[in-house]
């Protein structure tokens, strides 16, 4: 009697994304804000080889400094894991392998595509055969991000950023990303933003507490038009994360200077992200980053969202 062999090895891949509109409504009891958000997944990626073993373990290489990870239970690569492990029944482990491209606690949710990948690779490893929905479920517990790295491409994200519906978009947009040498923490930013609206009792969108995506920001997605889509970025984020860190002020002010449509703070920061108006222009924005000794790389969006490679 022959058995179905086990892989000896699930190669999958996850996208880091931007946020290029990001509007923040109201802190909830739970400490996270309701949110309005159109995400777009970007050509930088996250490689997770997944074998199997019988605990669990992760292990990083690329050109991204993983120096300050934990690889304890606290990476969300091992708690995605782990948390299929524990969902699914399954008894044995997994030894992680990450190849990382998207920065560490840079706003471009390197994290989550990792939560994101290692569910999809030990489904696959396992044999667990959860099915999408039932991941995508998993991947909201994980963090608010997570889902939209399993889905890809180009999203209105609502509630926490959890509640995906996929958007329209054509063509290609040609972003440049300034990186930075530092992380800056995502809850620390949002509460800069909770301390700035106190201190100025401002009200957060009085007409709708539940903020929403700018029906121009949907629109110009849909166009594939980067100058349209340059008028109506925005990030609600920003003003704190400058706050917090004012050397991103004046990286803002030189990509607008040397050709940018327009540029943003990603996320929660620090990475910069730069629209050009075509490859050309990107290529010539990176050049003239890179001269004022930044460091600088190039992606397109919007790409596929986890997927597998290999198996
Ligand atoms: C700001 C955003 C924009 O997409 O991304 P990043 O800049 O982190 O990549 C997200 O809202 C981050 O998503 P993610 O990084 O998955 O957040 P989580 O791990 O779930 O939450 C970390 C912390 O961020 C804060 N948080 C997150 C999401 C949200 N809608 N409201 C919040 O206040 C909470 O303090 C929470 O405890
Ligand atoms: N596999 C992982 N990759 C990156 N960061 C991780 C991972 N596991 C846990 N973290 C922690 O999650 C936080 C957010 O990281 P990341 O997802 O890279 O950035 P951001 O939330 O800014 O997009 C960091 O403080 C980091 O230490």
């Amino acid at each position: 009697m022959t058995s179905l062999a086990r892989p000896r090895m699930i190669h999958a891949r996850a996208p880091g994304k931007l946020n290029v509109f990001l509007k923040v409504g109201a802190l909830l009891d739970d400490g996270y804000h309701d949110v309005a958000t159109a995400y777009q997944a970007v050509s930088l990626y996250e490689d997770i080889r997944a074998y199997p073993a019988d605990d669990f373990s992760v292990a990083f290489s690329g050109s991204i400094d993983t120096s300050g990870l934990a690889l304890d239970g606290s990476n969300l690569a091992i708690k995605a894991a782990q948390l299929l492990a524990r969902v699914s029944g399954y008894r044995g482990g997994v030894r992680l392998e990450v190849d990382k491209s998207v920065p560490v606690a840079g706003g471009m949710g390197g994290g989550s595509a990792d939560a994101a990948a290692t569910l999809l690779a030990c489904d696959t490893l396992w044999g667990t055969d959860l099915g999408r929905e039932e991941l995508i479920s998993l991947a909201a517990q994980l963090g608010a991000d997570v889902p939209f790295a399993l889905m890809g491409g180009t999203a209105v994200g609502t509630g926490r950023g959890d509640q995906l519906s996929p958007a329209l978009a054509k063509g290609q947009f040609h972003w440049v990303l300034v990186l930075a040498d530092f992380g800056m923490s995502t809850p620390t930013v949002y509460s800069e933003l909770d301390r700035h609206r106190e201190r100025h009792a401002l009200d957060i969108y009085p007409a709708e507490r539940v903020p929403s995506v700018d029906a121009p920001v949907l629109h110009a997605l849909r166009a594939g038009d980067p100058a349209m889509l340059a008028e109506v970025m925005h990030n609600d984020l920003q003003a704190p994360a400058l706050h917090l860190e004012s050397r991103l002020g004046q990286v803002l002010e030189l990509g607008e200077e040397n050709g940018a449509l327009a540029g943003m703070v990603s996320g929660s920061g620090p990475t910069v992200a730069f629209l050009a108006p075509d490859a050309d222009g990107a290529l010539d924005l990176q050049v003239a980053l890179s001269a004022a000794r930044h460091r600088v790389i190039r992606a397109t969006g919007p790409v596929h969202g986890a997927r597998i490679i290999s198996d």
